[in-house]
């Protein structure tokens, strides 16, 4: 059985003093979650934000890390650097990062092997952009995406990876994708780690949904069979509505 998980991901939004504030309006309203609950602040916040969520069920992620361990890579920041603040889990590969940050498919499995090998456990993006989906190449592009991302991972280590699937065009729109679209899509993702590693993996892997995911529309989606909970962006930042998506466990 897999234990949902509940994401939100605060993008660049939040100063420390902030992301204390909105951990503690959030603490209180999850604190009977049934499902996995993790923030993930900006990584000037991670500090502050790690001893804000002390003795709560809420756990922290990054939003990003290199994949070497340290180096001549001004602005970069690294997995053992995560890791000694207290990070669990690291977002790799998100659109935006793919779209702004020129993030390939080959970087983002470097930084998938990197997370596992310090003990972070990666949140990886993938989806479809408007264009490519009514191409009719959403299912071969996330295929691809998933053989990419996952290649060289021991089979330990695949059980534990989070994926999000996030179609671009319902990235911060307003226009989630529809229950009923994002299971298949998702269906095709468990089926292509199926065919990597086998099913009785497949069937561990938890697989989210992100793209404007809101207090509204959360329940319909996190009913599907193969949606494991959400990556959220912009409700993440309203604890009254981000609350509300973690209950809908
Ligand atoms: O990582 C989160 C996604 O990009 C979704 O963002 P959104 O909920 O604001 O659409």
């Amino acid at each position: 059985m897999r234990k949902p998980i509940i994401a939100g991901n605060w993008k660049m939004n939040e100063t420390p003093s902030q992301a204390v504030a909105l951990i503690n309006e959030i603490k209180p309203l999850v604190a009977d979650a049934k499902c996995e609950v993790v923030v993930c602040p900006p990584f000037v916040c991670l500090p502050a934000a790690k001893d804000a969520l002390k003795g709560s069920n809420i756990k922290l992620g990054a939003q990003n890390m290199h994949w070497e361990e340290k180096g001549a890579y001004t602005g970069e920041i690294s997995a053992p650097m995560l890791k000694e603040i207290g990070v669990e889990y690291v977002i790799i590969g998100h659109s935006e990062r793919r779209q702004y940050f020129a993030e390939t498919d080959q970087t983002v499995n470097n930084k998938v092997l990197a997370a596992f090998t310090h003990d972070l456990t990666p949140i990886v993006c993938v989806g479809e952009t408007l264009e490519q989906r009514e191409a009719g190449q959403t299912e071969t592009l996330v295929r691809n995406q998933i053989k990419e991302a996952l290649e060289g991972l021991v089979t330990d280590a695949v059980r534990q990876v989070v994926i999000a699937y996030e179609p671009i065009w319902a990235i911060g729109t307003g226009r989630n994708a529809s229950p009923e679209d994002a299971n298949d899509v998702i269906k095709i993702i468990r089926d292509t780690v199926a065919g990597m590693f086998g099913q009785d993996v497949a069937e561990a892997v938890r697989i989210q949904y992100g793209g404007s995911v809101n207090a509204k529309n959360a329940a319909d989606l996190l009913a599907m069979s193969d949606i494991d909970g959400a990556l959220v962006g912009g409700a993440s930042l309203k604890a009254e509505d981000f609350a509300i998506i973690v209950k809908a466990y």
